[in-house]
């Protein structure tokens, strides 16, 4: 069976700016596929790319093994998405609005078909109620249940947690989840926040200004001894008089005020605790700094371990 989608040496540019700059990737069947990068990085360019919405510079896109070039109609057949915000009907109910979006897709659907499709997004007991009056995220899911309504193979969600509170955040997190395992959809989903997508993605592609910069599961991506801790002190002066003595020292990445950053192994962080305490250290907090501009920051700085001396 080919890949659900097969991007080979994909570029987009705009006058001189490469938004999109060379990139391939696959997405396979029963993926949830994480599209991460940071604000401008290219998501929504390839996204539209895959969606047929804007053409390539050069390369090519196959989605269910066939070029999207040739085969574009019976490909979206097959594909749901939702990019920026849904455009939803507010003065109909939900109901009405799926109804609606069933028609023009030429589906006929009943209200007993058309409330399974909303329970799916968890919003059947409010089916009746007017878009208005519901909250962003409740949008979001009815955005995803329109894209849904044609029982597509493949969802594609650009940024579908963007201004989302943390319970409507959770809420699309879950949904993502379901959509995989008991739908069997494969999902690609972008977003500029590494731990939305690690939650979720069962393998992610991280992109940079355009650019592949790694592509795998989570595990095999995020070296331990490249993790960067975040140690927050009381007496800033004297913990970087201290470190600069000791063996952290080659090992600190950057200082903001009482704000230390320490690229390190993970199993050597009892180490760093019982030193920053016999150096006197008052430590506020100490803590892994899991985020995309850690992940780069990690990637640019070079990897080295603690030797430790022996006690
Ligand atoms: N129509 C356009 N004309 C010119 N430049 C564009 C156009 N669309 C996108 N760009 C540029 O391409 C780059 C990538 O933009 P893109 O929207 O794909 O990024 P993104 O990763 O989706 O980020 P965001 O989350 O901020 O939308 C940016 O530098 C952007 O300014």
């Amino acid at each position: 069976m080919p890949p659900v989608i097969t991007v080979n040496h994909l570029s987009k540019y705009y006058q001189d700016i490469k938004a999109v700059d060379d990139i391939s990737f696959t997405v396979n069947k029963g993926d949830v596929y994480g599209f991460l990068g940071q604000n401008g990085a290219g998501k929504s360019t390839t996204i539209r790319m895959l969606l047929t919405l804007i053409q390539p510079t050069a390369g090519t896109i196959e989605i269910f093994g066939m070029d999207i070039r040739k085969h574009r109609e019976e490909i979206l057949r097959q594909v749901g998405a939702v990019i920026e915000r849904p455009d939803l009907y507010k003065y109909l109910s939900a109901l009405e609005n799926l109804r609606l979006f069933a028609k023009l897709s030429g589906l006929k659907l009943s209200d007993t078909q058309l409330m399974l499709q909303l329970e799916r997004v968890d919003l059947h007991q409010r089916a009746h109620s007017k878009v208005h009056t519901f909250s962003q995220g409740m949008k979001q899911r009815l955005g995803i249940a329109v894209a849904l309504v044609h029982d597509p193979q493949l969802v594609i969600l650009d940024e579908p947690t963007n201004g989302l509170d943390p319970q409507g955040i959770a809420d699309i997190r879950q949904l993502i989840v379901e959509l995989s395992r008991e739908h069997g959809k494969t999902v690609l989903v972008s977003s500029h926040l590494l731990n939305e997508i690690e939650l979720t993605a069962t393998r992610m592609i991280i992109i940079n200004k355009g650019k592949k910069m790694a592509e795998g599961a989570l595990k095999e991506m995020f070296d331990p001894s490249k993790m960067l801790i975040e140690l927050r002190v009381a007496n800033p002066d004297h913990t970087l008089q201290q470190l600069q003595q000791s063996v952290w020292k080659s090992l600190l990445v950057q200082q903001e005020a009482n704000l230390f950053t320490i690229r390190m192994n993970e199993t050597d962080i009892p180490r760093l605790i019982a030193d920053l305490v016999s150096m006197g250290v008052a430590i506020n907090s100490l803590q892994p700094r899991h985020s995309l501009e850690a992940y780069f920051l990690s990637l640019t700085t070079s990897n080295q371990h603690v030797d430790h001396p022996a006690n």
